[in-house]
């Protein structure tokens, strides 16, 4: 028997893309349209099918959403030169460049090239500062940790806990995840730990945690006796591993998994999220918030 309160990623992400198509609504009433730029560079299936669903996800919001696909051998001064043209276009307030990109191109290099305000990822070292020193009227923040932040908010309204001095432990220290995630936990007043692979006994700062942010990508790492009980764990990792028996076309089937044990953490936890089905939803849901937000930072004032 699990304990925990289940974080359903889905019907949390659906209210989210639901108060993102009313207000985009809105939005297109003022006569300004939302729209989402998405460049893919190369095959990779994985990548593939998130591009897919964000264009899904645009599309049921009512943005103007356009997708790039460009070859694997592309050009780095081609990939600089379609994300100037996307800075410039003014139909476009979201450029999002799916990473991981190949390795022969200077990933930084592409990032750091996108307008700040179409920076729906919040990668950009602007959104990185404005993040850092809580300028968030102007900050975009990275989609998978306001999305955590979202859960985080249902979980401690499930519980009547509050996040205020909250002892925090994120394990992983990713500039997409572990870190921005810090910052917006520090920002609410938790005491924020960034634990990672060269901390000491991680079990035993996992277990201090009133919430255990996991974002590593080692499938199922932290067990259940790494979970204090009834912390609230949010599980960021989305791992393929091996599943058991063939698909319909005999290859052997996988299994997506998180970076928690989670039934052996559902014994202990106040709340957990699942995977899949948990925050890698929000994710998707969080970048239509940002690219709606930052349409109407581009808008002239209401009326
Ligand atoms: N510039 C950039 N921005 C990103 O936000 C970005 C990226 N590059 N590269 C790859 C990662 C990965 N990512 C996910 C988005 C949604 C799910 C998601 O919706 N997962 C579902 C189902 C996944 C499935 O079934 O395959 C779930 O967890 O329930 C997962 C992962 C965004 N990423």
């Amino acid at each position: 028997m699990t304990k925990a309160y289940l974080l359903d990623g889905k019907a949390i992400a659906e209210e989210t893309l639901g108060r993102v198509a009313r207000e985009t609504a809105a939005l297109r009433a003022r006569g300004v349209t939302p729209g989402l730029a998405t460049v893919l560079v190369g095959e990779d299936p994985a990548s593939q099918s998130y591009v897919a669903s964000k264009g899904k996800a645009a599309r049921a919001c009512g943005f103007h959403s356009v997708q790039h696909t460009l070859p694997t051998t592309t050009d780095e001064l081609d990939l600089l030169a379609l994300v100037e043209s996307l800075n410039a276009d003014p139909t476009i307030h979201g450029i999002l460049v799916q990473l991981p990109l190949p390795k022969t191109m200077n990933a930084a290099r592409v990032l750091e090239l996108i307008d700040p305000r179409k920076d729906v990822d919040g990668f950009h070292p602007v959104n990185v500062g404005l993040l850092s020193v809580g300028e968030m009227d102007r900050a975009i923040v990275p989609c998978t940790p306001a999305g955590s932040m979202i859960m985080l908010d249902k979980a401690c309204a499930a519980l009547g806990r509050t996040l205020a001095g909250a002892e925090a432990v994120v394990i992983g220290r990713s500039n997409i995840v572990g870190k921005p995630m810090a910052q917006l936990l520090l920002q609410r007043h938790c005491t924020v730990t960034i634990a990672h692979s060269r901390t000491r006994d991680l079990a035993a700062v996992a277990r201090r945690a009133d919430v255990l942010v996991a974002a590593v990508g080692q499938p199922e790492m932290v067990r259940g006796d790494w979970v204090k009980p009834g912390a609230i764990v949010i599980d960021v990792g989305i791992n393929r591993v091996a599943g058991e028996g063939l698909d319909a076309s005999g290859k052997p089937k996988t299994r997506l998994v998180g970076d928690v044990a989670y039934a052996e953490a559902a014994e202990v936890a106040g709340a957990i999220t699942p995977v899949p089905g948990g925050v890698g939803r929000m994710t998707v849901a969080m970048l239509m918030a940002n690219t709606l937000e930052a349409a109407r930072r581009a808008a002239p004032a209401g009326e």
